[in-house]
C-alpha cells in the first residue's frame, strides 16, 4: 500500500458529476483546493486547460466524516456479544466488570505500536468507503500513560492515512477498577493531571463523558465540563443512552458541540440542545447492537430544529460497525430519517459536531479537496444498499486516495 504522499494528486478539472440535487456538475481542484465549482458550462479559463478527470456522470457528495468513534483499543468483544445473547444486558456486564473495563484491560496491555495497527486496519475499512473525517476519542486507558497512548495513536493515525482526524479526551469514560469506589478521587484525577498534561501535549481537541448511571454523574460531568472550559477545550456528551441523567441540559450550558446517543433525551433536553446549537449526534449501530428498543426522539429533535448527525460509534462494545453508509441506512430505517437528512448527518452537520463545519462537510470553494464520487443514479442508493460499496473514487486532502474516476 503506497504511502498517503506517494498518491496521485487530485490537481484539475473533474467533470462528469452530478450533485445530489441532479444538475450537472464541475470542480477544479487547484493545489490540493478546491479552487471553483460550477455548472460544466461555466468553467473559466484559468482551470480549462489543466489535468482532466472524467467522472462519468458519477454522483459527488463532501467526504463523509464519521463524528464519533473509540477506533483506539486492544481486544474485541466477541464473548460478551454471544453473553448478549444468551440474555445478558450491557449493563449487567459492565457492572460485572466486563464491558468498558475489559476494553480497557486489553488496552493497558497493547504497545503503541500494536494499537496503532489494529486501528489503522479499521480505519481503512471506513477510509475505503470515503471518510475523510474522523473523530477518535481515548477513554479505554484511564491512566495517564495508556489515555497519551491512545491520543498518540490518534495523531499519528491522522499523519499516516492523511484524513483529518479530531482526537477527544475521554478520560471520564469508566471508573478504573484501581478507583473502586473512589470517583470523586478520579474526577480529580481527571480534572488536575491527566487533561491539563494531555492539553499541553497537544494531544486534545475536544473533552467528553460518559455521564450514565454506570458511569459518571451529573455533578462529575460538570466538574469535567469546567476543567475543559478553563483550559479553552470544546466539550461533548455520552448523554442519555440508557436513562434520562439531564446530561443534554447540563451540555447546552457548556454549549457543547453535541450530545450524543440520545435514546432517552426529555423535551427539556431538546429545548437546551436547541437553544445552544448543540448537534444531536445518533448511533443507529449501538442502538442496534444493543437490541434497544428505545428510540431517540427524532420528531421532538427535528421539530426544535436541532441539527441531526449518524455516527458509527465503532467500539469494541456496543458497536463494532465499520460501514458509515451502514449507519446512514440504519438511520433512516430505524431512526427514520429522510434520505436528505441522514446525508447531512454525515456531512454538514457531522462536521458541526466536530466543529469543524468550515472546513469539511460541504463543497466550496478555498476548502481542501475531500469529495467522494458514487456509482448510484440518485442520492437515495447511498442509503438503501447495504452489504456493497457504490464508491468510484474518493479525493482526500487533495489526492487520488481510493478508486480512480
Ligand atoms: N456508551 C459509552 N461508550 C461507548 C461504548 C463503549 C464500550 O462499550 O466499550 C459507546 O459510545 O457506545
Ligand atoms: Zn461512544
Amino acid at each position: 500500500m503506497p504511502a498517503f504522499d506517494e498518491l496521485p494528486l487530485a490537481d484539475g478539472l473533474w467533470t462528469g458529476l452530478r450533485s445530489p440535487e441532479g444538475t450537472a456538475c464541475a470542480i477544479a481542484v487547484d493545489q490540493g483546493r478546491i479552487a471553483w465549482i460550477g455548472a460544466p458550462d461555466g468553467v473559466p479559463p484559468a482551470h480549462a486547460n489543466g489535468p482532466r478527470h472524467d467522472g462519468q456522470g458519477a454522483l459527488v457528495t463532501p467526504g463523509l466524516v464519521d463524528c464519533h468513534t473509540h477506533l483506539v483499543y486492544g481486544g474485541h468483544r466477541a464473548n460478551e456479544f454471544a453473553l448478549r445473547l444468551a440474555g445478558a444486558s450491557y449493563e449487567e456486564l459492565a457492572r460485572a466488570g466486563g464491558g468498558i473495563l475489559s476494553t480497557v484491560r486489553a488496552t493497558r496491555e497493547a504497545s503503541e505500536e500494536a494499537l496503532f495497527d489494529s486501528a489503522s486496519a479499521r480505519l481503512r475499512s471506513l477510509l475505503a468507503e470515503g471518510v475523510c473525517a474522523i473523530e477518535v476519542k481515548s477513554g479505554y486507558g484511564l491512566a495517564l500513560a495508556h489515555e497519551r497512548k491512545q491520543l498518540r495513536v490518534a495523531r499519528r493515525l491522522a499523519q499516516a492515512h492523511g484524513v483529518t482526524v479530531r482526537s477527544t479526551f475521554l478520560g471520564a469514560h469508566a471508573l478504573p477498577p484501581e478507583y473502586a469506589g473512589r470517583s470523586r478521587d478520579y474526577i480529580d484525577l481527571v480534572c488536575r493531571e491527566m487533561l491539563p498534561a494531555l492539553h499541553a501535549e497537544g494531544l486534545v481537541d475536544a473533552v467528553d463523558v460518559f455521564c450514565e448511571r454506570i458511569a459518571f454523574s451529573l455533578e462529575e460531568t460538570e466538574r469535567v465540563f469546567q476543567a475543559a472550559q478553563a483550559l479553552g477545550l470544546p466539550v461533548k456528551l455520552h448523554a442519555e443512552q440508557l436513562s434520562d441523567m439531564g446530561g443534554a441540559q447540563l451540555a447546552a450550558r457548556f454549549h457543547a458541540l453535541s450530545c450524543d446517543h440520545i435514546e432517552h433525551l426529555s423535551p427539556a433536553g431538546i429545548a437546551a440542545m436547541a437553544r445552544a446549537g448543540t448537534v444531536a449526534v445518533l448511533l443507529p449501530g449501538a442502538y442496534y447492537t444493543l437490541r434497544d428498543t428505545h428510540l431517540p426522539p427524532i420528531e421532538g429533535l427535528r421539530a426544535a430544529g436541532v441539527p441531526l448527525a449518524v455516527a458509527t460509534d465503532h467500539n469494541p462494545g456496543s458497536s463494532p460497525a465499520l460501514s458509515l453508509l451502514l449507519m446512514v441506512n440504519m438511520a433512516c430505517t430505524l431512526f427514520r430519517l429522510t434520505v436528505p437528512e441522514a446525508i447531512a448527518g454525515v456531512t454538514t452537520h457531522a462536521a458541526c459536531a466536530l466543529g469543524l463545519q468550515d472546513s469539511h462537510g460541504k463543497l466550496a470553494v478555498g476548502r481542501a479537496a475531500n469529495f467522494v464520487l458514487w456509482n448510484v443514479q440518485e442520492p437515495a442508493e447511498l442509503a438503501y444498499w447495504f452489504g456493497q460499496r457504490p464508491v468510484r473514487c474518493v479525493v482526500r486532502q487533495g489526492r487520488i486516495a481510493e478508486g480512480s474516476p
